[in-house]
């Protein structure tokens, strides 16, 4: 499998404080990547540097490619999009961003990719939750990118707006889309991702399949694993 990414040595200190402590991690080519941990454990502070948002005060970031950002999409936790405009003209505005000029069956075509077909010509504050997420996901997917990071994609959403968004990472996983995620919810994790990094105290305490994890220390469910793994730690 084609490593995307490669971050070695990762340091992120904030005053006196480190918070991300010579961290390693790989992103590669067709996985669905979970990093989970506690509050406050460093991985925002991770992917920033991983996406050139932050710069790191230790450690080198080396990417697939020289042009990395055109192929990345990343849909952060607050809402993109502008209310009082049809889900369809966001995703216009969205794509002058990058400066594309996508046609209206071109933005169907996304839309449709995200089952918001029907949603289209509807305020994308009317929208329900799920479809609102979906939409935020559907933008970040205009520049068709290789792999996308989606910050707690199912985060203050009910089960069936979960279901759906889950569905959608399913089936950009199944289209070979590569796609890091983080979530607190452990069964979503387990049912969803192919690997698992664990973050803590701002360095990595286990990765691996959800299968080896438990193996390796012999726990019964993921949710076990993440207590036991974080106990008296951030
Ligand atoms: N700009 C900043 N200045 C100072 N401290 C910061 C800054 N950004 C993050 N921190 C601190 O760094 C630590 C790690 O934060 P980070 O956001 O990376 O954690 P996290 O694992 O993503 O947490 P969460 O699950 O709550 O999103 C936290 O204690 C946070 O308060």
């Amino acid at each position: 499998m084609q490593t995307l990414i490669q971050a070695v040595g990762l340091v992120k200190r904030y005053g006196s404080r480190t918070v991300v402590d010579g961290l390693d991690l790989s992103i590669r080519q067709g996985e669905v990547l979970a990093i989970i941990g506690p509050n406050g454990a460093g991985k925002s502070s991770t992917l920033d540097m991983v996406l050139g948002l932050k710069k790191p005060d230790a450690g080198r970031v080396s990417y697939w490619r020289e042009d990395p950002a055109r192929y990345i999409g990343v849909q952060l936790q607050s809402t993109p999009f502008f209310p009082g405009f049809t889900a369809l003209e966001n995703m216009r505005m969205f794509a002058a961003f990058y400066g594309l000029r996508p046609t209206d069956s071109e933005l169907l075509e996304h839309l449709g990719r995200c089952e918001l077909g029907e949603a289209a010509r509807t305020d994308a504050a009317r929208l329900s939750g799920g479809q609102q997420k979906r939409l935020a996901i559907a933008m970040t997917l205009m520049h068709r990118p290789q792999l996308i990071f989606l910050d707690e994609p199912t985060a203050a959403l009910d089960p069936r707006a979960r279901r759906e968004v889950r569905g959608l990472i399913r089936s950009l996983a199944d289209s070979g889309t590569s796609v890091v995620f983080t979530s607190h919810d452990m069964e979503e994790v387990h049912k969803l991702a192919s690997r698992i990094a664990l973050i803590c105290g701002g360095r990595i305490k286990a990765s691996g399949t959800a299968e080896e994890l438990l193996a390796t220390h012999g726990a019964d469910s993921l949710e076990e694993l993440y207590i036991r793994l974080t106990d008296n730690a951030l």
